[in-house]
């Protein structure tokens, strides 16, 4: 089992995670009057290239482990048959290898550690770039998807470039672009379509619209990628990925008195902070449930609730390469929509192999397996982790969340609910808030849990600074 040791920096006063377009425009700012000394923005991504450039994939705090927390690479679990105490008839690897209902990353998704494992892997992420030289005192930035300006328009400027100019003349490769693998990684989840997940050596990260499939070798599908990839020449692809943002974000239904009701990501942020409690907010298996039991009928004036994993998800749909069709629901008209039937086309769209109505490109975010090793993540993590903080301040549990008796055998508390069992964790385990949040462990060797983070400002050392639900941008 793998361990990743996550030190807790408490601070006198709590350090302050900012807005990504603040820090960028603090960025601009300082770069209008002249001044070529080192800005936030800077410092971060020099920090982000150190630990994708400079260390070792094996390092600890190189990005290729940290990324690889998440999904891949898979670990699998090894369970012995014996016949007889020294006759091994079998060695069957489970998790993640051959078998769906394993999942072989440590991440936690429609089951209630689904805030608390991502908080923990988030500050892992910060403490990487807080140990490279210089960048001990920086935070990480939250990509605040409901800001009006984002709501408007789309990802900040930085994600969009693929260098970037610093103020003493260099240029360097922008790690908040993409990140280019320093090692392969090898999707040996047996069911398909997964397999193709796989990244060679020295790949490179991509967004909606294009595609990310290169995993089948024994078919041209590396080859029909590159084609498609190669007809959004950058920076044209710019546009569609920005506007299938704000797509899904602005989504909204026109009802018959023309008055449109929003329906889209943004909406969805701000109604997950009205669930009723941590279970009910934490994941989808569990809202599902709760909004069964709990809403018999209309009329009752409230929900259905919205758990903070929902919209979470849609955005990593949106960024991933899921575009919303221009169907009833739709009342963009979604520009920027390429239709791309080539000849291969069912390489690149495949709604019919989702079963579901929408298009696919895959792009890293769109996919667990991958999502964690596109930088974007960790800032729409950061910006999940403060919606959590939030929920926590309007629900009084920013020192210790609660999980009511009732709730414990709930659905989305048995590590069997949702993707299944993380590495070495036997199915059928129920988890709670003293559940280990591997493979994160504390500078003692012990675990971290979900108590243990609950309390970002105390524990943590670190806090949320203004954003959309609070004083600004709201
Ligand atoms: N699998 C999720 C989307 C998603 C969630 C994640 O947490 C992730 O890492 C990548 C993708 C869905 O279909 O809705």
């Amino acid at each position: 089992m793998a361990q990743s040791v996550l030190s807790f920096d408490p601070q006198e006063q709590p350090r302050v995670r900012r807005s990504f377009r603040d820090v960028e425009k603090d960025h601009f700012v300082a770069r209008q009057q002249g001044s070529t000394d080192r800005t936030e923005l800077e410092t971060l991504v020099l920090a982000w290239l150190s630990i994708q450039e400079d260390l070792d994939p094996k390092d600890p705090n190189s990005f290729f482990t940290i990324g690889g927390y998440h999904g891949e690479p898979f670990r699998g679990v090894d369970t012995m048959l014996y016949a007889t105490a020294n006759d091994l008839l079998l060695t069957k690897r489970q998790a993640g290898w051959s078998n769906s209902m394993w999942w072989g990353g440590y991440c936690y998704h429609n089951q209630i550690l689904f805030p608390t494992w991502h908080r923990a892997y988030v500050y892992r992420l910060e403490n990487a770039l807080r140990s490279v030289k210089g960048c001990q005192d920086l935070t990480l930035p939250f990509l605040d998807w409901c800001d009006s300006e984002t709501i408007e328009s789309g990802l900040p400027i930085t994600f969009c470039q693929k260098e970037i100019a610093l103020g003493d003349g260099t240029v360097i490769r922008n790690p908040l672009y993409s990140y280019v693998f320093q090692a392969g990684v090898f999707d040996s989840l047996g069911t398909f379509p997964d397999t193709e997940y796989s990244k060679p050596l020295y790949y490179e990260t991509v967004r909606y619209p294009l595609s990310g499939l290169v995993g089948l070798p024994k078919t041209d599908q590396a080859s029909t990628t590159a084609t498609y990839n190669a007809t959004w020449e950058y920076p044209t692809n710019l546009q569609p990925l920005n506007d299938n943002i704000t797509s899904w974000l602005k989504l909204g239904v026109e009802l018959h008195s023309g008055k449109t009701v929003p329906i889209g990501i943004a909406q969805k942020f701000r109604e997950c902070l009205d669930a009723p409690n941590y279970v009910v907010f934490s994941n989808v298996s569990s809202a599902s449930q709760y909004n069964q039991d709990n809403l018999q009928g209309v009329g009752t004036g409230q929900g259905p609730f919205v758990p903070l994993e929902s919209p979470h998800n849609s955005m990593h749909l949106a960024v991933g390469g899921y575009h919303i069709p221009n169907g009833p629901l739709n009342t963009n008209s979604n520009p920027g929509d390429p239709v791309p039937d080539n000849a291969n086309g069912d390489m690149v769209w495949r709604a019919s192999r989702r079963l579901c109505n929408r298009d696919v490109t895959d792009g890293e975010q769109g996919e667990n397996d991958t999502a964690a090793f596109d930088p974007i993540f960790y800032f729409h993590h950061c910006f999940v982790d403060r919606m959590f903080w939030l929920w926590q301040q309007k629900h009084k549990q920013t020192t210790k969340l609660v999980i009511e008796a009732e709730y414990q055998r709930y659905p989305g508390t048995n590590n069997f609910d949702g993707q299944g069992p993380t590495p070495g964790r036997p199915a059928g385990t129920w988890l709670d808030l003293d559940t280990p949040l591997e493979p994160f462990v504390k500078t003692d060797g012990s675990s971290v849990k979900s108590t243990d983070v609950a309390d970002i400002e105390g524990s943590l050392g670190y806090t949320y600074g203004p954003g959309s639900f609070t004083d600004k941008h709201a």
